[in-house]
């Protein structure tokens, strides 16, 4: 006999066996709003509360046995848990009860084996007809009685993208979410005080995005809000509305919602591309006896962006790196929550490292570390089509209702970095003060951050902030960083150290412009050092130069003097030095050179039978005379204004003595350069000189008696050619071999040459080189003579060039004496000395007679 056959049950894969959820009516599990609220929690009480609301599924065309989200909440109503079918519903999650659902898997992906997984453990599962007002009684409400306790909370709307977040956050207009509902609450609801108190709370708004996969920005989704910076898991700058009526709440909630950045995915149509964060900051103060109740608490209320998966929504470009940092925020969140977890279990694994990975976890940190109470609201799609997305959420969030609240801070004694819960205190209304935090910076706003500048870079304030939160003074996002009333001031010891704080904020500022300044100004003073050094460089080359100019004009002026006679030759008549240096006048002209000797060898042409000779000329005193010295005579000698040196043989006799003609060797300075008159005494043979100089006769010049032209070098120049026959002017013409020729007869001047002529008109070579050695300031005139005997003279020769002439005393006497008769007569006289001695004035006779009387 076979027993009917039962239907065989659909085979199910419980994941968590012993998590198994307690069947229990709705009508059991859900709180009646209007009863008080129980503040004696049960024994899990501190553990976190994870409520599981399931939206209904997408609008479709009912299918035949479908439970409609009114039928559901008619069988809540009776009592009866609601009754999901998921072959007719084409849901894959199913209510067990008040804290469990059942995952199906879709009939789709496996056909042959239908699995089910139960998760359980839920706060409170809400199925897809539940109501707003719903969530909010059961799931909100007690975080709001906490945080009107002032006890801070957070409230986090979980789940894939689509799944009724925001829906169940804000609602709409028929059926406002959590947040409005709040808010009603809070204003309208029954007051736990006086009644004379008068509420008000701040509100900040602010969303978390990333934009085309760059990094995380956090903007601020107030009024004239900007974007934000972050530091310390604090948010800076964000700027609290005060509202202090449902309407203005509802205002900057509306306002804050049309700025967050939503976008139309496959999935969502106004999908949420960043994580939304709502900061409600209650401040009551009592009207009636001034004191102010700093309330710090804060609720927290954050709606994430929900996961998306690529395959599914399609997203590509900016949707798809959007959806990359939403998934990396809900995955961070997961684990930090899962770490917390595990490091309730084994303290030693650390939770450090997880919340660094986003800012959404940074800043929910004292959250994440289990220090303050959160109530976690997972929405899940029980479509089939949302299986793994469900699946996922769930598994992941199954283990987070075992994580308890072991070490809650008491907000009321502890000082919070980011939220004050002190005491309240007692401070003077009319001796309220705003203490600008924005004087350390650079901009303000206003006291509820409604006007001013809000735009404040943390990079500017960061100091600042630092410093606050060291004096445990709350720089928190609930807080506005611009200002701060000193009834939020925790101690007066608080304030007075802010105030110093701040005066030591101006000082720095005093002292960093000041060193600014002082910068600027060295900075100028280093460039005009630079210039003034370059200057002195500049300066000191040109002294330099001017030195080294000095130097040469020393030298050049030493020169010149060393080249000037007047030191040499202390009297101007001085012709040669004792070493055959010539010597030069004041203007450093050469008056005498050696080569103005007479030869030995001329001289003993001139005199071949000369013997032994008797120096018979005495130098008179004045006398330019005639000088003879000894051949080996080196030294100088001076003989007065003209004094001449002549050498002498050995064998001659010392000056004044007799001496050997043919060692005679006669060669008056003066004679021979253009200073003095030189005569020279005509001597016969053996019988010394025979032609006395006469007095005041300045010079002499021996000359052949052969001589046939004369050298005259003197200024104007003057040849003159003496016949063999011919008579000296003023001389014995009877000369054999030597004629005594004036000076002032052949020469216009004073400048006396002695030259050796051979009868046929050419010089020897040895005299011609002695006339071309001829220190004379007539040099133009030797030549030209050699010229006129030789032929031109080449420009090699050794003839020196002219230098500046100064007539010495002697010159000067001479041509004073000879008058303009003798320029006469040079000038005349060019060619030859006319015979019978033209020319000789009457002054020169007598001088002639003169020396001749001296000799
Ligand atoms: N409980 C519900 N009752 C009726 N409609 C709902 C419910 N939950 C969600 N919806 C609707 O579903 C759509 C998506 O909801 P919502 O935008 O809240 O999803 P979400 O989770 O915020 O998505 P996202 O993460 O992409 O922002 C909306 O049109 C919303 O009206």
């Amino acid at each position: 006999m076979d027993s009917p056959s039962s239907p065989c049950p659909p085979t199910t894969v419980r994941r968590n066996p012993p998590r198994r959820a307690k069947q229990t009516t709705y009508a059991e599990a859900l709180p009646s709003a209007s009863l008080p609220q129980d503040t004696s929690r049960p024994a899990d009480a501190d553990n976190l509360k994870v409520f599981l609301r399931i939206r209904p599924i997408e609008v479709a065309p009912p299918r035949p046995g479908r439970i409609t989200p009114k039928a559901g909440t008619r069988a809540l109503a009776k009592g009866a848990p609601p009754k999901m079918e998921r072959r007719r519903t084409g849901a894959c999650l199913a209510v067990n009860g008040p804290s469990s659902v059942t995952l199906s898997v879709p009939s789709l992906l496996d056909r042959g084996r239908a699995k089910s997984e139960v998760y359980d453990g839920f706060s409170f599962v809400f199925p897809p007809d539940s109501t707003q007002q719903e969530i909010y009684n059961i799931a909100v409400n007690p975080i709001l009685m906490d945080f009107t306790g002032g006890k801070s909370g957070l409230l986090v709307a979980l789940g894939p993208t689509g799944s009724g977040k925001t829906y169940t956050m804000f609602g709409c207009a028929q059926n406002p979410g959590v947040v409005p509902l709040i808010l009603k609450q809070l204003f309208d609801g029954p007051s736990q005080g006086d009644l004379h108190e008068r509420r008000s709370y701040y509100l900040s708004v602010f969303e978390i995005h990333s934009e085309r996969g760059k990094g995380e920005r956090i903007l601020d989704l107030s009024h004239d809000g900007v974007e934000l910076s972050f530091q310390h898991s604090t948010v800076i700058g964000l700027k609290e509305v005060m509202v202090s009526n449902i309407a203005e709440a509802e205002n900057a909630l509306a306002l804050a919602m049309l700025k967050r950045s939503t976008a139309a995915t496959s999935a969502n149509d106004r999908s949420s591309r960043s994580q939304c964060i709502i900061n409600i900051r209650k401040t009551e103060k009592s009207l009636s006896d001034h004191s102010v109740s700093p309330h710090s608490a804060v609720l927290t209320i954050a709606d994430l962006a929900g996961a998306e998966r690529e395959r599914k929504t399609g997203n590509q470009g900016a949707r798809l790196l959007e959806s990359n940092f939403i998934n990396n925020t809900s995955m961070v969140f997961g684990l930090c929550l899962r770490a917390l977890l595990e490091h309730q279990r084994n303290p030693r694994k650390s939770i450090e490292k997880h919340f660094k990975n986003s800012l959404l976890t940074r800043y929910l940190r004292d959250y994440m570390e289990g220090k303050k109470r959160m109530t976690l609201i997972l929405m899940v799609k029980p479509g089939e089509d949302d299986y793994a997305d469900t699946s996922f959420l769930l598994r992941q969030a199954s283990p987070y209702m075992k994580i308890k609240f072991t070490n809650l801070e008491d907000m009321s004694s502890l000082p919070n970095r980011k939220r004050s819960t002190s005491s309240p205190i007692k401070v003077d209304h009319h001796k309220r003060m705003k203490i600008d935090v924005s004087k350390t910076s650079s901009d303000d706003q206003g006291i509820h951050g409604s006007d001013g500048n809000d735009g404040i870079k943390a990079s500017k304030k960061d100091a600042s902030s630092k410093k606050l939160q060291d004096f445990g003074i709350p720089q928190s996002s609930s807080i506005s960083s611009k200002t701060v009333e000193p009834a939020m001031m925790e101690t007066p010891t608080k304030g007075a150290l802010y105030i110093e704080l701040q005066k030591m904020t101006r000082q720095e500022e005093i002292m960093r412009n000041f060193s600014k300044a002082l910068w600027n100004v060295l900075k100028q003073y280093k460039e005009k050092l630079m210039e003034s050094e370059k200057n002195v460089l500049s300066l000191r080359e040109i002294r330099q130069k001017d030195e080294v100019q000095l130097l040469e004009l020393k030298k050049e002026l030493e020169e010149l003097k060393s080249h000037c006679s007047c030191h040499k030759a202390p009297h101007a008549g001085e012709s040669c030095s004792a070493q055959g240096e010539p010597l030069l006048d004041c203007c450093g002209t050469r008056l005498a050179t050696p080569s103005h000797q007479v030869n030995s060898s001329n001289v003993d042409s001139a005199f071949p039978d000369r013997g032994s000779l008797k120096m018979i000329d005495q130098v008179p005193e004045n006398s330019p005379g005639v000088t003879l010295v000894p051949e080996d005579y080196k030294g100088p000698a001076d003989f007065g204004a003209e004094r001449t040196l002549t050498k002498l043989n050995k064998s001659d006799t010392d000056y004044g003595s007799t001496i050997s003609l043919n060692s005679l060797c006669m060669v008056d300075g003066i004679n021979v350069s253009s200073s003095s008159v030189e005569k020279i005494t005509h001597l016969k043979k053996n019988d010394g000189l025979i032609d006395k100089k006469p007095e005041n006769m300045p010079a002499r010049t021996i000359v052949q008696e052969d001589f046939n032209g004369l050298a005259d070098v003197g200024s104007k120049g003057t040849s003159t050619k003496l016949d063999k026959s011919g008579s000296c002017n003023g001389s014995s013409s009877s000369l054999d071999s030597l004629r005594m020729v004036d000076d002032i007869n052949v020469s216009s001047l004073s400048v006396q040459k002695v030259t050796n002529l051979k009868e046929n008109g050419t010089l020897p070579e040895s005299d011609r080189s002695g006339v071309q050695h001829v220190k004379s300031n007539d040099k133009y005139h030797v030549r030209k003579v050699l010229k006129e005997k030789n032929g031109p003279v080449s420009k090699s020769s050794n003839v020196e060039k002219p230098k500046r002439k100064l007539l010495p005393a002697s010159a000067m006497l001479l041509k004073e004496l000879t008058g303009p008769d003798m320029e006469a007569a040079n000038g005349d006289a060019r060619g030859k000395i006319p015979a019978g001695g033209h020319g000789i004035s009457q002054r020169s006779t007598s001088l002639f007679n003169l020396l001749r009387n001296q000799s």
